[in-house]
Order: C-alpha cells, then sequence, then structure tokens
C-alpha cells in the first residue's frame, strides 16, 4: 500500500480543525500493540479518557503511564480475552464500577489466518469469528445507547481492504471484514440523527504485528506505516461530515473500488493468486 495521506474520504471542503475529545471516553480494543497504540495516542493525545483492552495487560500499563503523563487523561486498563464467551459482561461491569460513560468506541482487536480454509484448525477460526464479528457487534451494542445520547465521540470499526472481495487463503478473515463494512454503512445510517460519528477503517498492508499472526503470506503491497493510517481516520473524524468507510491510502481507495464492481467470478481468482504469491 502506499502514503495513506492522500486519500481519506473527505473534500478540502470537509476539512476542519481538529476535533477536541476533552471530558469524554474511549474504549479502545487491541490498544497493546499497532493501530490500537496509535488510536490510544491519538485520542488521548486530544484530551479522551481511555479504558484500554487487549490480553497483554503489562503492555496496556505501559501505553496507560505514557499517555498519563504526556496527556494528563485518566486512563483505565483490562486484560481481557475478548474472543471468550464472557468478553462483554467483563467489559460493561468494569466500565459501569469505573462509574464511566462510554462516548466513543474503537472496535480495532483482529486478526488473521493465512492458508487452505480446509486445513486451518477449526478452534483458531471460531476465535477468528468470535473476535472480528462476535465482539464488534456485542461491544457495539452494549454501548451504543450511551453514545448514541452524548453525541460527542466516534465509532471506528476496524475493517480492511479485504472487506470488498473474497479472499481465498484469508476466507474467513475477508468475510468477517465484509461483515464488519456492511454493519457500519447500517450503522450509520441508523445513527444519522445523532452526533455520534460511525465510519469503518479499511487499511490496507500495515507495518504492525498482524502478519506474525496470520503469517507473511496474508500481505498484499507495500506496508503502511500504523500512525499515518490512524492520521488518516482522525482527519476523516474531524470533517464536517464523516464517510462511513475511510480507505486508507490512494491505490487502496482505487483497488477496493475496482474490487467492488467487478463480478466475483473475475476479482476471486486475481485475489486468490494474488494471496498465493
Ligand atoms: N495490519 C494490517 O495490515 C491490517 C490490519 N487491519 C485490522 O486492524 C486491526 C488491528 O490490527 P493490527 O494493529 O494490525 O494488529 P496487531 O496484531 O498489531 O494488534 C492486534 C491487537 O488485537 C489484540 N487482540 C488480538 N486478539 C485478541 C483477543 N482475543 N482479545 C483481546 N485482544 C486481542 C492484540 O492484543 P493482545 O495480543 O495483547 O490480546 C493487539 O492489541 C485488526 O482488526 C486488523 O484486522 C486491517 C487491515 C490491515
Ligand atoms: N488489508 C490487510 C489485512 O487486513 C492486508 O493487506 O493483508
Amino acid at each position: 500500500m502506499h502514503s495513506p495521506t492522500t486519500h481519506d474520504g473527505t473534500s478540502r471542503r470537509d476539512r476542519s480543525t481538529m476535533r477536541d475529545y476533552t471530558g469524554t471516553t474511549a474504549i479502545v480494543t487491541g490498544a497493546s500493540a499497532g493501530l490500537g497504540v496509535e488510536f490510544a495516542r491519538a485520542l488521548g493525545g486530544r484530551g479522551a479518557n481511555l479504558v484500554l483492552v487487549a490480553r497483554r495487560g503489562d503492555r496496556l500499563e505501559t501505553l496507560a503511564e505514557e499517555l498519563r503523563d504526556a496527556h494528563a487523561v485518566d486512563v483505565h486498563t483490562l486484560a481481557l480475552d475478548l474472543a471468550s464467551p464472557e468478553a462483554t459482561e467483563t467489559l460493561v461491569a468494569f466500565v459501569r464500577e469505573k462509574g464511566l460513560t462510554i462516548d466513543s468506541l474503537i472496535n480495532n482487536a483482529g486478526f488473521a489466518t493465512h492458508g487452505e480454509f480446509i486445513t486451518t484448525d477449526p478452534a483458531r477460526l471460531d476465535e477468528e469469528v468470535r473476535l472480528n464479528v462476535g465482539a464488534v457487534v456485542a461491544f457495539t451494542r452494549a454501548f451504543l445507547p450511551e453514545m448514541t445520547a452524548s453525541g460527542r465521540g466516534v465509532l471506528v470499526n476496524l475493517a480492511s481492504t479485504a472487506a470488498f472481495q473474497p479472499v481465498p487463503l484469508m476466507a474467513v478473515y475477508g468475510a468477517t471484514k465484509g461483515f464488519v463494512l456492511d454493519f457500519t454503512h447500517a450503522l450509520a445510517y441508523e445513527t444519522r440523527h445523532t452526533g455520534l460519528r460511525v465510519t469503518a477503517l479499511c487499511p490496507g498492508a500495515t507495518k504492525t504485528e498482524f502478519f506474525d499472526i496470520a503469517g507473511d503470506g496474508a500481505r498484499v503491497g507495500d506496508f503502511a506505516v500504523p500512525s499515518e493510517v490512524v492520521a488518516v481516520a482522525m482527519r476523516a473524524l474531524d470533517a464536517r461530515r464523516t464517510p462511513s468507510k475511510i480507505v486508507a491510502g490512494a491505490k487502496n481507495s482505487i483497488s477496493s473500488a475496482i474490487a467492488r464492481v467487478l463480478p466475483r467470478g473475475l476479482v476471486t481468482p486475481v485475489t486468490a493468486r494474488l494471496m498465493a504469491e
């Protein structure tokens, strides 16, 4: 993927000054690595208090200290497996116990598996669906009422350029991100009369721990830098009108727009070749 700074779905006329999140509270899932860390830094830098969630609590605490020192915001951390059946109940109980009201939710935690579906560990596929889809739906449902009532925050769901076409060798991952994209478009419409800004962020390959987990074969195109991808998202969230989908990077914007309209019989074998390289 090439420079993500050139396209964020906003016109020059839409651009406005940076939004201030002071006094609001944002949950960032998957805040122990990659894009989640950068979302936490970006929101904390604009004054948001934070609830950081992932399994590696030590990393969350290190980031929390950094953000408290740098921005004087409140940062809570919760070490939790978000693919576990009790994840939603635990997260909601944690938020209520701290007396917090949630204004923003960044549904960022997710992972992929590269390889033939037929030989992939079924337990891993189950976890992938529970995290990439189940947690996104459940957390959104849990916090959407207070987020729409507040009208001061954002709902960002991490989709992917993988959302725009079937992805052989990452069949489950591509389908989960297709779900996230359409789910988010629908929610953006349903909440259009509230102040909540709702968007699906669609990065291409980005230099994070993602490929350590998915396997390097998962990558298509050049790497983007995580902080730049998040900067693209933050700019689109600053705009007077936030689009319900943000594709990071001009090249990705063009290829995803083409992939979306091509017949599946054409785009699927092309994607299969790219994924097998
Ligand atoms: N990097 C890329 O090329 C792209 C990434 N994306 C999407 O962006 C999002 C972030 O990915 P990225 O930052 O790249 O990946 P990373 O692997 O760097 O980070 C993933 C984060 O998710 C957390 N996570 C994973 N599994 C669980 C779990 N079961 N419970 C709680 N937290 C979990 C990890 O924390 P921990 O291990 O501590 O639990 C980590 O904080 C994902 O949804 C991904 O699909 C989309 C397009 C491209
Ligand atoms: N879009 C990335 C994953 O989601 C990739 O290019 O692999």
